[in-house]
């Protein structure tokens, strides 16, 4: 394979990529959120956090029914998959449980700590009150999803992850040692490790940001409110054990995080968390990858381990990766739907890597759905926060 610097562009064929964390909102935004994430994934893990919260099976299923409405006609029946999630909270029942598992839709529920991010506050405020749920999961093999963070105001923000790997992921798994887990957004060496050495139940999730960058880049030059997200950008010696077993370790598999906020909420004197990265996170990791010659490893991290965890069959049909020119340019854009272009303001220069698909112009996306799409800001609404 041909490497950074080299003249001719590389390409990478891989089976179409799945993302097993991202949040689309709701309307208005599902006509910006979801033709984006069409363009690029194959399944969609589609978060619950919206306001108020996806806490029913019957409001995952109306979800999916609104979401599916605004899927681009272009796009083959069957080929994009959105997979609901249910929040947890501290009343959660069992036969909600059971209702979420015979639904045949939702596949797995999220734990949000109260107060840990974007839109937690009606998250798990006492683990003894989540006990009979997560039994239930564990019984029906419905997975668990974590937000991995104390909310513990006395810990550094940059030591959240850690504290919560050290107590209270520990607690869970031995209260539930059979319960399936994924542990979402691991930014951490710590986690990584927790991840690693836990037993075949537990798997994680890893953005493409936190492939990329470290936490200098929330500061370079000045405030940079685009980079911001929970769990906030760690060390680099973080992100090179994220690295190392993104390429390496079967257990690790991506999941965007892709999280879009309005223009006012993230460029405020009190920004919110939360990165968009929806239209670029494969060509993103395909970057990370090539950083360390492991492009190889590409495939398996966005298109095949994830699936295989789930238990789900492998993606159909396939992307190609045309990779011209690395290494010089990795940006996160979190506000704008639009492709990050070197002249805007405050934003490197990105977009080096195009998408081509089989019998596609090279900026399309799957049935013709533009994946470099104009400017199509997000309007302000406080139903995005
Ligand atoms: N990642 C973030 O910083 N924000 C996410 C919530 C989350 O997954 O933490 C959001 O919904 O905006």
């Amino acid at each position: 394979m041909a490497g950074a610097g080299d003249a001719a562009p590389v390409q990478l064929d891989i089976l179409q990529p799945d993302d097993f964390h991202h949040h689309l909102r709701d309307e208005p935004y599902l006509e910006h959120t979801v033709p984006h994430a069409a363009a690029a994934f194959s399944r969609l893990l589609v978060m619950p956090n919206l306001v108020p919260p996806v806490t029913t099976t019957a409001a995952a299923l109306a979800y999916r029914e609104r979401i599916l409405k605004r899927l681009p006609k272009e796009v083959p029946e069957g080929a994009f998959v959105p997979l609901m999630t249910l929040y947890l909270t501290d009343k959660t029942t069992p036969e909600e449980i059971a209702e979420a598992k015979a639904s045949g839709h939702v596949y797995a529920v999220k734990l949000y700590p109260a107060g840990a991010t974007t839109n937690s506050d009606f998250g798990v405020t006492d683990y003894e009150l989540i006990m009979p749920a997560l039994a239930k999961m564990e019984e029906l093999g419905i997975l668990l999803l974590v937000h991995g963070e104390s909310t513990d105001q006395s810990v550094d923000i940059f030591e959240r992850e850690q504290s919560f790997y050290q107590t209270t992921m520990p607690m869970i798994l031995e209260r539930r040692p059979n319960l399936r887990v994924v542990c979402e957004h691991v930014t951490s060496a710590a986690a990584a490790c927790f991840v690693e050495q836990a037993g075949p139940n537990v798997a994680a999730t890893i953005t493409a940001h936190h492939l990329c960058h470290n936490r200098n880049a929330l500061f370079k030059g000045g405030i940079q409110p685009h980079y911001y997200c929970l769990p906030i950008l760690k060390t680099e010696a973080d992100r090179q054990k994220l690295l190392q077993v993104a390429v390496d370790c079967p257990k690790f598999f991506l999941g965007t995080d892709s999280a879009p906020h309005t223009v006012e909420r993230k460029e405020s004197s009190c920004g919110c968390a939360g990165c968009f990265t929806a239209h670029m996170a494969v060509e993103l990791v395909a970057e990370a990858f090539q950083s360390v010659r492991r492009l190889d490893a590409v495939e398996d991290f966005v298109s095949r381990r994830g699936a295989a965890f789930y238990g789900l069959p492998p993606a159909q049909g396939t992307r190609s990766l045309v990779l011209e020119e690395f290494a010089s340019c990795l940006s996160v854009l979190s506000v704008r739907l639009q492709r990050p272009a070197p002249d805007l303001p405050g934003v490197e220069g990105a977009g080096k890597l195009r998408i081509r698909r089989p019998g596609g112009a090279p900026s399309e996306g799957r049935g013709g759905v533009p994946v470099e799409a104009e400017t199509q800001e997000l309007d302000a609404s406080e139903a995005l926060r």
